[in-house]
């Protein structure tokens, strides 16, 4: 059996019940009126989030906009640190405002504010609407309790099924993540599964309720590096199979290459650049976005070369530098960059299809103006 339908998946009504329909016979939008844009799936304006720590507080994520469409892939990249995580996690809301931790801003998943629901609504979005994948797979999986049980718990809980077609659905799951003999490794413990099956295995726990967006955050790192390529390549074809949204958060750029349609850079907490993928490739804008694809080992190198490496460390998140961030490690900056911080800017305005990037200096920018 594969996938539950998208149909069949069960999502928590918004906040005050659903839309009104439209009354009998109300007229639709007439011949020739351009439709509005569908909304995103999430949209995310100006998240902020913060832990307070005995030494002050650690903005990790300090002032992030996002949107996604259905069915779209987001590359979010970054050196360690950097705050992908942490972002990836509130967009989820695992980490919310409360004791210890600061969060503002708002996360819209599928119309519904996540940080304004009720814990037992927001759980209820979890696997349904939005689901993570995280680096470890053991961090996921309960090792004395078997995999097929790991499925068919939640596809119980959530979708209602009785005993025998949860154990359908779960073996139908592991199939369709490329599990061989899935009925036999059902019965199995995680222990006895190699670690990129493991990683499968949560992959198959993550879908198995059919969610609209999946949040992998750096799903290979623990695996070794012929498996990586599997697994990457694995949630590129389920995304696009389930025309499910994905954000792919991972420190190297050359992961999300050629496996997302946009990328953001995020650098200290703060996007620096956000563009299509190809762009940002060929035409990378921001010092950071440049200097990061230029450190990307290259297969045709000549043995022992020295790759280019980013002089000097991302700033202490306790004390960050005014103006732009990365201006203390950047060969262009200017005075200016030292003080005043560059908000995310188009080429042509805000929402320019070439993206956005937080920089007063910009690269191409004058190539561009004498051309
Ligand atoms: N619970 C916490 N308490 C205090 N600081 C935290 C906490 N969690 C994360 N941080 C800090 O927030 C910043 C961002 O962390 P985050 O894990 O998001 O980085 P990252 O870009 O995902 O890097 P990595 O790839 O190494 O995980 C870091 O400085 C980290 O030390």
């Amino acid at each position: 059996m594969g996938l539950p339908e998208r149909e069949a998946v069960t999502t928590a009504p918004p906040p005050g019940g659903p839309a009104p329909a439209p009354a009998p016979g109300a007229p639709g939008p007439a011949a020739g009126t351009p439709r509005a844009a569908p909304a995103p799936l999430l949209s995310a304006t100006g998240v902020r989030t913060g832990f307070l720590t005995p030494r002050g507080l650690v903005q990790a994520v300090d002032g992030v906009d996002l949107t996604l469409s259905e069915g779209e892939t987001l590359g979010i990249v970054g050196e360690s640190g950097s705050g992908k995580s942490v972002l990836g996690r509130t967009l989820m809301g695992l980490i919310t405002d409360g004791p210890g931790t600061t969060v503002s801003g708002t996360v819209l998943l599928g119309g519904q504010d996540v940080h304004a629901l009720t814990p037992a609504r927001r759980r209820a979005l979890w696997g349904t609407e939005v689901a993570m994948v995280f680096q470890d797979p053991m961090t996921s999986l309960n090792p004395v309790k078997k995999v097929g049980a790991h499925l068919t718990e939640s596809v119980r809980l959530h979708l209602g099924l009785s005993r025998a077609e949860a154990r359908d659905r779960a073996v139908g799951l592991l199939r369709q993540v490329g599990i061989p003999e899935p009925a036999r490794r059902a019965r199995q413990y995680p222990h006895e599964l190699s670690g990129g099956m493991r990683q499968r295995v949560v992959i198959a726990m993550a879908l198995a309720c059919g969610p609209r967006l999946l949040i992998a955050d750096e799903p290979t790192t623990a695996l070794d590096v012929t498996v990586q390529k599997q697994i990457l390549d694995l949630l590129r074809t389920l995304a696009q199979d389930l025309r499910m949204a994905t954000v792919l958060i991972s420190h190297d750029l050359a992961t999300v290459a050629g496996r997302t349609d946009r990328v953001a850079v995020m650098y200290a907490g703060r996007l620096v650049e956000h563009a299509p993928t190809q762009a940002v490739f060929e035409r990378p804008r921001h010092p950071y976005s440049s200097a990061l694809i230029a450190s990307i080992p290259q297969l045709d190198l000549p043995p022992h070369t020295l790759l280019p490496t980013i002089e000097g460390r991302p700033p202490n998140l306790l004390h960050p530098p005014p103006g732009c961030r990365f201006a203390p490690r950047c060969t262009a900056a200017t005075d200016r960059c030292t003080t005043e911080a560059p908000r995310l800017t188009g080429r042509h305005g805000d929402q320019d299809a070439e993206g956005v990037v937080a920089c007063h200096h910009p690269l191409g920018a004058v190539q561009e103006a004498t051309a």
